[in-house]
């Protein structure tokens, strides 16, 4: 039996000879990476698509206008409500995540923003009664939410947030108003066209008092015409980089009243008579965003190693050049520069996805705290999640771009699929804090830390490691230090040197006189660098604990592989923060280096085996150059047919404009 499960006849005998080097079971990845039965549902799943034409696009949905986009995700939805429960068991999250992947791409869904955040807002903040009146409703489809909080002018600073609540006792009713343009909510997710309930963040008013931004639910359209209710103007925002399918949306409220327990009342309260009962914490109300930033790692991370499936499959059936004259031209994954900028895309996605479940659970941990009152753990979890989205999603994108790249002119085209992906993905830089302000989110944490440590306090698990100080000489190549020990304690030490020395700074010059505002300002970009340091620190150590918790001997020594590289990156992309302080010198930075390209020629023989067990199926990667069976030059041709402008031989506005113009400039010889 050979190890790659995915071997078949017919395909580019390229790509078979890939898959029959394999040195580990891509099955047994695949379930060390989805665990089973996840693994083996998906494939099922899978399977049961493509015996569905409802569920499946009639062309490439590139080609199409946005309208025929959201008519066709709204057509597809139907048809997976109504007959996805035989597919998949929709009270897996897992599950049915892998459907809507299959059925729907990346590009949007109308009920995204409904199952990320809307019912997500309504589990962690509504009351008891409150729940069990929505949820069964929302979870029924009966309506469809979404998640309006971001406005024309303000989307980063929520204090603000000019959107009123203010309570009217007489009628025991919130008042929902929008004073002017700029607080227009703009930006929410299947709020153009689809949803007909929002949970609306506004500026709770009561006699007169604000009490800050505050969660409300609230009805946009009726229920039966799907028309704006009295008092709503709503709409789509246009076009944008990516997220087409979506229908990102404006929302103006005229003066709308709605009941007072429309309020989510989980923490914050509000009395029949206008008493207000403030949350255990301040920021709970921001519990929605926390549940996207811990859950959208593990997103972008596949869509990272979608990217680099199709680049890696594709980079062994094109040819291109020689490496030794008169030799043949030989796969374009033989060049070291293409093994370097794919393999540690690869590298990084698996990092961020296997971290990503690692994160993933322990925010479910938290998140049960703190729906039980205790929220001591809370700024851990938020300083760990504003790093973790802005990390993930900035490195995931440089990382699909060099997938992208690495493509060559294909790479640009649409047929490659990556696009779109990239469109996708960076969105995540933006969305759910955009990253410099949430990376400043954790400098604040990180620079308490080390004012904690001054003080002789105790710090949390996370920070521990600014408490050591005698890590202060590179280790690598000495006896009884292994290769990951070293580069470990390496990315410590960039991470404890960079924030101690912002933090340094920030006091000398708070000491000088310089507000402790000013001081942080003119500190801003180096406190963002000391966050990235600790968060790249964060998932390295992660990444390092998860494989190491492998028990399949092939399965730990393949991650081994994976690890070491995604450590070795890291390491010589930080270099310079190694000569601070005399830590490393060059001979040593140059030792990571030999490690790492020694890792590329061991990766190599295993590189389709890699992304073959991640298990991306060909309806889900919507790619010609990712194409399993590696038989990428034939469908190019096929998919350029496709193409609309091409149904007719003479396009119509050839006809109309060039053709009088040409022929005119002839008659005039
Ligand atoms: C999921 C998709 C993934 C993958 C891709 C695949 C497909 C994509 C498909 C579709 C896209 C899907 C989903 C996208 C949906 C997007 C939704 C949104 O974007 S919703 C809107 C999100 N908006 C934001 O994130 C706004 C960012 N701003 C803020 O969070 C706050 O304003 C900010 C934290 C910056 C400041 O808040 P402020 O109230 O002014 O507090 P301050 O700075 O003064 O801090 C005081 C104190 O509070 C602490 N704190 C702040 N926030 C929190 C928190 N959430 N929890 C706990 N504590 C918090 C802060 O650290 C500080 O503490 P200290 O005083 O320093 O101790
Ligand atoms: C695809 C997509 C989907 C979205 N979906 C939703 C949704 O479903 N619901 C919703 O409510 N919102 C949604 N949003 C809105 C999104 O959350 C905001 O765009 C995001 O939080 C950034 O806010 P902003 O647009 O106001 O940017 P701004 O804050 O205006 O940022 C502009 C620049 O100013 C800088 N900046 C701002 N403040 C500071 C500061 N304090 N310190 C330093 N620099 C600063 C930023 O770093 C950035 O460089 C979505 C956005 C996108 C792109």
């Amino acid at each position: 039996m050979p190890l790659n499960h995915l071997i078949r006849d017919g395909d580019n005998p390229d790509i078979t000879e890939e898959r029959q080097k394999a040195t580990f079971s891509t099955e047994e990845l695949a379930i060390e990476i989805y665990g089973e039965p996840l693994a083996q549902r998906r494939r099922e799943i899978s399977a049961e698509v493509l015996k569905r034409p409802e569920l499946l696009d009639d062309c490439p949905h590139v080609f199409l206008d946005r309208t025929t986009k959201v008519e066709n995700s709204m057509k597809k939805t139907v048809a997976v409500m109504e007959k996805g429960s035989e597919i998949c068991d929709f009270t897996s999250r897992e599950e049915l995540g892998h459907l809507v992947c299959e059925v729907f791409g990346d590009d949007g869904f109308p009920l995204s923003i409904h199952f990320v955040m809307f019912l997500p807002a309504i589990q962690g903040q509504a009351d008891d009664e409150q729940a069990e009146q929505w949820i069964p409703r929302a979870m029924r489809l009966e309506f469809i939410g979404t998640y309006a909080q971001t406005e024309l002018g303000h989307g980063t600073n929520l204090r603000a947030l000019e959107t009123t609540a203010t309570y009217d006792k007489r009628t025991q009713e919130f008042i929902l108003h929008t004073p002017t343009v700029s607080a227009y909510k703009w930006w929410p997710g299947n709020l153009g066209k689809t949803a007909n309930y929002v949970i609306a963040n506004a500026q709770l008013y009561i006699d007169g008092k604000s009490h800050g931004p505050h969660n409300f639910l609230v009805q946009i359209r009726d229920e039966n015409t799907h028309q704006p209710m009295p008092g709503i103007t709503v709409g789509d925002i246009g076009p944008k980089f990516g997220l087409n399918t979506n229908d990102n949306g404006f929302l103006r409220f005229d003066h709308v009243r709605i009941p007072r327990r429309n309020m989510l009342m989980r923490h914050s309260k509000v009395s029949a008579d206008g008493v207000y009962s403030p949350p255990v914490h301040p920021k709970l109300s921001y519990g929605a965003m926390i549940f996207v930033r811990a859950t959208m790692i593990r997103m972008l991370a596949h869509v990272v190693l979608k990217a680099a499936t199709i680049a890696i499959r594709y980079s062994c059936v094109r040819r291109q050049g020689e490496i030794k004259t008169g030799n043949g031209e030989v796969k374009i994954l033989e060049y070291q520069t293409q093994q370097h900028r794919l393999f540690t895309a690869l590298a990084r996605g698996f990092a961020y996805r296997l971290v990503g479940d690692e994160v993933k659970n322990l925010y479910e941990k938290i998140a049960e705290e703190v729906k039980h009152g205790n929220v001591e753990q809370l700024a851990d979890l938020h300083a760990l999640l504003s790093g973790m989205k802005s990390i993930v999603s900035y490195d995931s994108g440089k990382a699909i771009e060099q997938c992208r790249m690495a493509c060559g002119g294909h790479g640009y085209s649409h047929a490659s699929g990556i696009p779109e992906m990239y469109a996708v993905e960076i969105a995540g830089c933006t969305y759910e804090g955009e990253n410099m302000v949430m990376l400043q989110q954790q400098a604040r944490y990180l620079v308490k830390g080390i004012h904690r440590l001054a003080h002789g306090e105790e710090l949390s698990t996370m920070l521990q490691y600014l408490a050591n100080t005698s890590n202060n000489k590179f280790r690598i190549g000495e006896s009884g230090v292994d290769l990951e020990n070293a580069l470990i304690l390496a990315l410590e030490y960039i991470a404890r040197s960079t924030i101690e020395r912002v933090t340094a700074r920030l006091d000398s010059l708070q000491n000088k006189g310089l507000s402790a505002e000013n001081a942080w300002n003119e500190n801003a970009v180096e406190l963002t660098r000391a966050s990235r340091t600790h968060t790249r620190l964060w998932i390295a150590r992660c990444f390092r604990d998860r494989v190491h918790r492998i028990e399949n001997h092939a399965i730990r020594s393949a991650l081994t592989d994976i690890l070491e590289l995604f450590l070795t990156y890291e390491v010589v992309d930080m270099s310079q923060y190694l000569y601070q302080g005399g830590y490393a010198n060059s001979d040593q930075v140059a030792q990571v280096k030999d490690a790492m390209y020694k890792l590329l020629e061991k990766i190599r023989p295993n590189a389709v085996s890699y992304v073959d067990a991640y298990e991306v199926s060909d309806t889900e990667l919507r790619s010609v150059l990712g194409r399993r069976d590696g038989n990428v030059y034939d469908n190019l041709l096929k998919w350029a047919k496709s193409n609309p402008l091409n149904r007719t031989e003479v396009l119509p506005a050839v006809e109309k404009h060039l053709m009088p113009m040409m022929l005119a400039a002839k008659s005039k010889l």
